[in-house]
Formats: C-alpha cells, sequence, structure tokens
C-alpha cells in the first residue's frame, strides 16, 4: 500500500490543502479505485442538499476514515455509498460498475456490506440467528462464514445462544459487523462503530476494524473518534458541509496545523482518547 497518493504534479509532495483543492485531480487519484463517487449531490428533503459535490475514492486494501464536524453529512456519505439515499448528481461506482442508487440486496450481493449506526442487531434473536439472518441469501455458506466470523470475534461463538438484546452495546457491534461480514464483503461501511461505547470498548472495535482488514476486506468507516480513526486509517476525509474540506492519509491529516485546529480541536470533546 501506498503510504501516500501522488498528485503528478511536478512540484513537491502535494500538501492536504491541494489535494482537497483539486475535484480533477482527486478523479486522478480515483483511477482503478474499488468505490469511487464523484460529484455527489443527495439529500433527505426536496430541495435540501446536505452533500453538495462530494468526491470520494477506496482503493482495494484500504481503509479509509470519514471525519467532520456534527451534521457535515459523514453518515449521509456512507448511507448515499450503500443506495439509502437518492443520488440527486453525481455517481457511484464499483469497480467500475455504475451502482448509484442501487437497491442495498444488489449491492450486498455485489459484495457490499454496511453496517448502520443504531438498530443494527435483531434484540429477540440470538448471536447465532443474527449471523444467520446475515447469510440467509446463501444458507449453505453459512457454516464456512460462521468459522471466519468467529475468528474475529470468538465472543461470537462462545455466546452464540444468547439473545443480542441482552448484549452491552459493544458486544451488539461485534454482532453487527459479524453479521455484515456473513457475506463475504470486500467492501464494508461502517457508520460509527465506535459511537456510544466505553473506552475499553472503543478500543476493541478499532483493534476489530484492524482486523476485519487484515483478513482482506476494504473498509470505509464513519468516526466521531477522529483521532483513533485516522491512527488506523489508511487515508482519512474531512467532510464539512457536504463537501471534502481535505484528503490524505491518516498520519498526515492528525498532523496537519489546520486541520488540528478546524476539526481535531472540536472534536475533541466526542468520547476520543487523546
Ligand atoms: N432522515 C433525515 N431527514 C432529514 N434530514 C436528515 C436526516 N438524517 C440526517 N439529516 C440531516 O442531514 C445533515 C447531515 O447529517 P449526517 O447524519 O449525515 O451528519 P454527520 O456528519 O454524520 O453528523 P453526526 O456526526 O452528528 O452524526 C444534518 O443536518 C441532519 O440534520
Amino acid at each position: 500500500m501506498t503510504d501516500s497518493p501522488t498528485s503528478g504534479r511536478p512540484t513537491s509532495e502535494p500538501t492536504p490543502a491541494e489535494l482537497a483543492a483539486t475535484p480533477a485531480e482527486h478523479a486522478k487519484l480515483a483511477e482503478g479505485a474499488l468505490v469511487r463517487a464523484d460529484g455527489l449531490v443527495a439529500g433527505y428533503i426536496p430541495g435540501v442538499d446536505i452533500l453538495r459535490d462530494c468526491n470520494f475514492f477506496l482503493r482495494d486494501g484500504e481503509i479509509v476514515g470519514i471525519i467532520g464536524p456534527n451534521g457535515a453529512g459523514k453518515s449521509t456519505l456512507l448511507k448515499t455509498l450503500f443506495g439509502l439515499i437518492p443520488v440527486r448528481e453525481g455517481s457511484v461506482r464499483l469497480r467500475g460498475d455504475d451502482i448509484t442508487s442501487a437497491p442495498a440486496h444488489i449491492l450486498v450481493q455485489k459484495g457490499v456490506g454496511y453496517v448502520p449506526q443504531t438498530q443494527n442487531v435483531f434484540p429477540s434473536l440470538t448471536i447465532e440467528e443474527n449471523l444467520e439472518m446475515g447469510i440467509y441469501l446463501r444458507p449453505k455458506k453459512f457454516a464456512e462464514r460462521y468459522a471466519f466470523v468467529s475468528d474475529l470475534f470468538p465472543l461470537l461463538s462462545e455466546r452464540r445462544k444468547v439473545k443480542a438484546g441482552a448484549l452491552s452495546g459493544g458486544e451488539r457491534q461485534m454482532v453487527a459487523m459479524g453479521r455484515a461480514l456473513m457475506m463475504d464483503p470486500k467492501v464494508l461501511l461502517l457508520d460509527e462503530p465506535s459511537a456510544g461505547l466505553s473506552p475499553m470498548f472503543q478500543d476493541e472495535v478499532f483493534i476489530r476494524c484492524k482486523a476485519i482488514n487484515a483478513a482482506g476486506v476494504s473498509v470505509i468507516m464513519v468516526e466521531q473518534n477522529a483521532r483513533r480513526c485516522l491512527q488506523i486509517c489508511d487515508r482519512g476525509y474531512v467532510l464539512d458541509q457536504g463537501r471534502n474540506a481535505y484528503t490524505d492519509t491518516g498520519r498526515r491529516l492528525m498532523n496537519d496545523p489546520k486541520v488540528i485546529e478546524l476539526y481535531l480541536g472540536t472534536l475533541a470533546g466526542s468520547g476520543e482518547k487523546k
């Protein structure tokens, strides 16, 4: 994996500001990406755009984090990639296939998994039944995928007969991630996986995300815990008012004085570890 994208400019290494300033350059960097979104305009209410010319890409094997202030449109971007919000302008592509506004069941079959922030388990079902629900389209694959998921989350097999409603928030998050992994996705979309969890479970979630990625799944993660997210990400996007404000490697975003001043400072109170 390259540590930082190259801009093709004859000058010195691009700064985050330069990358953010040129959508054409971003489009060039996105060539050959596993997932790419170009010029997305989307929203919930007619006439009100939440995403406003938003660009994004994810390369094979990457973990990419999306951070930004409250209401910036981070979750909306994730939902739009997963076809849950109608796209008004722009496109979403998966390995070059146009999947703009494709329905969720088609995206799941194409190898996209999505874990919403809330209500992401069936509380009245056991852990095992939740995992079965994740693969109801391919029930013959259950045993193989269950073994894979249990390897990543041993707790899920140890407590497989426990109802999801009886689990802690962190344990439920593991069930939700495990369920999405049952269909063997190539890319996993995670909406604020550490939200509302104790610091110990937050750490656990980030460690699991790394492990999922190491097992061959590319990951797109929206996070409030911006610093921790950038620590584990190959690249990050800072969204502000539905647009890309900055994009660069996680490490460089974390150390960029403007990003720190404008975003990481104001996000510091969101339960993250310093
Ligand atoms: N179902 C909805 N109907 C109408 N507006 C919505 C809906 N969901 C979100 N919004 C609005 O869209 C904007 C972006 O919300 P979104 O949840 O994408 O932000 P976010 O960056 O993920 O913020 P947060 O970190 O607070 O979750 C906000 O102004 C929000 O009020």
